[in-house]
């Protein structure tokens, strides 16, 4: 295990952008520069590396990271992505928003994030499962339920977490159900948790629609990216009176102007990897570009970050756009669409359904009860639909001069600043 220096990260486009909405949030609160310094870095970031056998007899090394922001609200939280692109630089981004979408949310958790560098699709089942033992056994002395909880991200799932569990338990030598969120119902997990983050990104799209454009009942939507968020935020705007009309994977993407059906899109996907092997309707095949440019209501970027950018703002026509994605829209981007009238709301507030249903699951574990997935849910949704309508009043009351991030960045940072001031950190 190494820690690894700032020229590291600091290159990183996707770390300057979070900078920038971090020096902007300052800006609106008051504050000065040197806070700016001290919370633009991770108070520790972790590199280490996982050799893996590979089927094939020969050892594979590859790097992982894990980023813990801050912990002035509590332990380091987030999730962990396999992909064979990811950058230091993109961790400490990915856990500095974990940082604002956890204080705004009203949990008591900082901000941590994880990125392992492979392609998992190239990997075994068995190469996936030493690797990911491997990289935990690596963190184990930096991470637990009271220190830093990880939970699944891009390419990791509720399988990844159970052996992270029993990696992390066979170390300690007792059941560490607090280590991990999103873990299989089995080991302590709550079923609430798998459609929770798609969940939470329909519900915020739902009030913004409510407050935008008349209400939800028959707006057309897109959705780019067709994994866990993707699918959940389809499924619940279906089932809340919205037109599917579009949805996309890396093969590309499927629009129909008549809606798409989403569960037989969920089984096309799940059983050919592949959505744009659904062929129901006057399906046409379109390209990723194309689908976010589309002629629909509300946009959900669920996919990546920096799709969103100034090459393409000026041809995005949607009027509510719900990030499910972390960081789809860059600060130029967000500009051109506040000036067009088009809400965005901000990915710590429309993708923070995950870690909420997490901190449920998380503080059941330690209480050693259980919730049924429809408590679960109905709590989500108070906390979410509450905290979505604080967060667009403030924006309408003090902020409308800026984009919707502007009064959820100014709430949450506003909110760790008071902490570490308690603390005496600053
Ligand atoms: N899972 C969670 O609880 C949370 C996730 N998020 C964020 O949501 C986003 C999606 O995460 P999640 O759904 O969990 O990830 P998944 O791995 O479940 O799904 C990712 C989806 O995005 C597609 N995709 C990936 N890269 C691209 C690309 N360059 N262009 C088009 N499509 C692409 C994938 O395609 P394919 O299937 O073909 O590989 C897949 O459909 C990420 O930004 C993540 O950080 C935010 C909060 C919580
Ligand atoms: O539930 C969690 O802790 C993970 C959430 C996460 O990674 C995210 O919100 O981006």
């Amino acid at each position: 295990m190494t820690e690894i220096p700032a020229s590291l990260y600091e290159n990183d486009p996707t770390y300057q952008m979070a900078v920038k909405q971090l020096r902007e949030a300052a800006q609106l609160l008051g504050l000065p520069d040197e806070i700016v310094e001290v919370l633009r870095h991770p108070e520790r970031l972790i590199q280490v590396k996982i050799p893996v056998r590979r089927d094939n007899g020969k050892i594979e090394v590859y790097l992982g990271w894990r980023s813990q922001h801050n912990s002035a609200l509590g332990p380091y939280k987030g999730g962990i992505r396999y992909r064979e692109d990811v950058t230091p630089g993109e961790v400490v981004a990915l856990s500095m928003w974990m940082t604002w979408k956890n204080s705004l949310a009203g949990i008591p958790y900082g901000g941590g994030k994880g990125g392992v560098r492979v392609n998992p699709k190239l990997l075994s089942q068995r190469e996936l499962e030493e690797l990911s033992r491997k990289y935990f056994a690596a963190l184990a002395r930096n991470v637990g339920p009271d220190v830093d909880i990880p939970a699944p991200d891009v390419y990791t799932n509720p399988q990844t977490m159970a052996w992270y569990f029993d990696e992390y338990s066979k170390i300690v030598g007792y059941n560490a159900w607090g280590v991990v969120t999103a873990k299989p119902v089995e080991l302590g997990g709550l079923h609430a948790r798998t459609v929770s983050t798609g969940y939470g990104t329909a519900l915020t799209a739902r009030e913004a629609a409510k407050r935008w454009i008349g209400g939800i009942e028959g707006k057309t939507v897109a959705i780019q990216g067709f994994g866990n968020v993707g699918q959940y935020a389809a499924k619940y705007l279906k089932e809340w009176g919205a037109i599917v009309v579009a949805v996309s994977d890396r093969s590309g993407g499927i629009y129909d102007p008549n809606g798409i059906d989403v569960e037989e899109a969920m089984k096309v996907k799940a059983e050919t990897g592949k959505v744009t092997n659904y062929k129901k309707g006057n399906v046409k095949i379109i390209s990723n570009e194309e689908l976010l440019e589309l002629d629909v209501d509300i946009l959900i970027p669920a996919a990546t970050e920096n799709v969103i950018t100034k090459a393409n703002a000026d041809r995005i026509k949607a009027k509510v756009i719900s990030e499910g994605a972390n960081g789809p829209t860059t600060p130029e981007a967000e500009e051109i669409l506040h000036k067009k009238g088009v809400v965005i709301v901000p990915d710590i507030l429309a993708n923070a359904g995950g870690v909420t249903m997490s901190w449920i699951e998380w503080s059941h574990n330690r209480m050693g009860c259980w919730l049924t997935d429809e408590e679960a849910l109905a709590r989500l949704d108070r906390i979410m639909t509450h905290n979505f309508n604080r967060v667009f009043d403030d924006w309408q009351k003090k902020f409308s001069d800026y984009p919707m991030r502007a009064a959820a960045y100014a709430i949450a940072v506003d909110r760790v600043v008071r902490a570490m001031k308690l603390r005496g950190w600053i």
